[in-house]
């Protein structure tokens, strides 16, 4: 059973395998958030660039304007017609001519209420394993971004971002609920960084913690790690997927939060006499 609405919910990570068709992961997508409405669901996250592949080339061929894209309308639509939240993963965004890695969230009735820009574009050059420059292909985008689900606040991010506990701290300030972070790390990366990210964030912010990637697809360039998961506020894995095309439901319980923060208080023992984290712009 779904948990009660007042002390959480439902949640479904759809780690689908993204394949270099666009109207194939289109439909894939709305077919599980139909799934995860039917196992009681109350949001269903999509993983990063999850209309196509995370390919630097294929990022402009698959841009589409926010909200009259198709995407956006797809996406509109399954959120209206099976009732749920949905985080829309992200896909590449025109406008004015730059490509955003842009992530969309559609509320029950299909209105679009959060848009969350890439902040922090994925930069690295491994010699020998692996070497990608997201510059080449996107802009980045430069606002926090929040939305509400009934009484809980959710802070966004993409990816790379999960990286930037600064970032992750300024959602705390906001009181944040929850951090969702759409993500596709590679093969290198993933098995070593991946869940203590998650596990980080969510320990320094005491919240929950989502990071929901694609299924790992075979693909000659970029191999996606997998691995979808949910950390609590304590730190602790409370779900995670295989590597495999798969759907990870987490019931998340919000009371849980109430008691880490009461219990471990490290947010009023912040000594922001002595060091702070400011936001600068947005
Ligand atoms: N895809 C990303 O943005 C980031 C990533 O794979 C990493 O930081 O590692």
């Amino acid at each position: 059973m779904a948990p009660s609405k007042s002390s959480g919910f439902r949640v479904a990570c759809i780690q689908m395998s993204v394949v270099n068709d666009k109207a194939k992961n289109l439909a894939v997508a709305v077919t599980r958030i139909e799934q995860a409405k039917q196992n009681g669901c109350t949001l269903a996250i999509l993983p990063e660039c999850f209309n196509g592949l995370y390919e630097i080339d294929l990022f402009r061929k698959n841009a589409e304007v926010i909200p009259s894209g198709e995407t956006c309308k797809a996406l509109s639509q399954a959120a209206k017609s099976n009732q749920i939240y949905v985080v829309g993963g992200s896909i590449p965004e025109l406008y004015n001519d730059k490509v955003y890695n842009t992530c969309t969230v559609w509320d029950p009735n299909g209105k679009l209420i959060a848009t969350h820009r890439k902040v922090h574009l994925f930069e690295v050059n491994i010699p020998g394993k692996t070497c990608y420059r997201e510059v080449n292909g996107m802009t980045p985008g430069n606002t926090l971004n929040t939305f509400q689900l009934d009484r809980f606040k959710v802070g966004l991010g993409i990816c790379h971002d999960i990286r930037f506990p600064e970032m992750a701290e300024l959602y705390r300030k906001q009181e944040c609920d929850m951090l969702i972070y759409p993500g596709n790390f590679c093969m290198n990366l993933g098995p070593l960084h991946w869940s203590l990210l998650t596990r980080s964030r969510a320990l320094d912010t005491q919240t929950f913690v989502a990071f929901v990637s694609s299924a790992r697809v075979p693909h000659p360039t970029y191999i996606t790690y997998g691995h979808s998961q949910i950390a609590n506020p304590w730190g602790e894995v409370i779900g995670e997927a295989d590597e495999k095309d798969t759907d990870l439901y987490v019931d998340l319980d919000f009371s849980v939060r109430e008691n880490m923060r009461q219990q471990v208080p490290t947010e009023k023992q912040k000594r922001n006499d002595i060091y702070d984290v400011i936001l600068k712009k947005n």
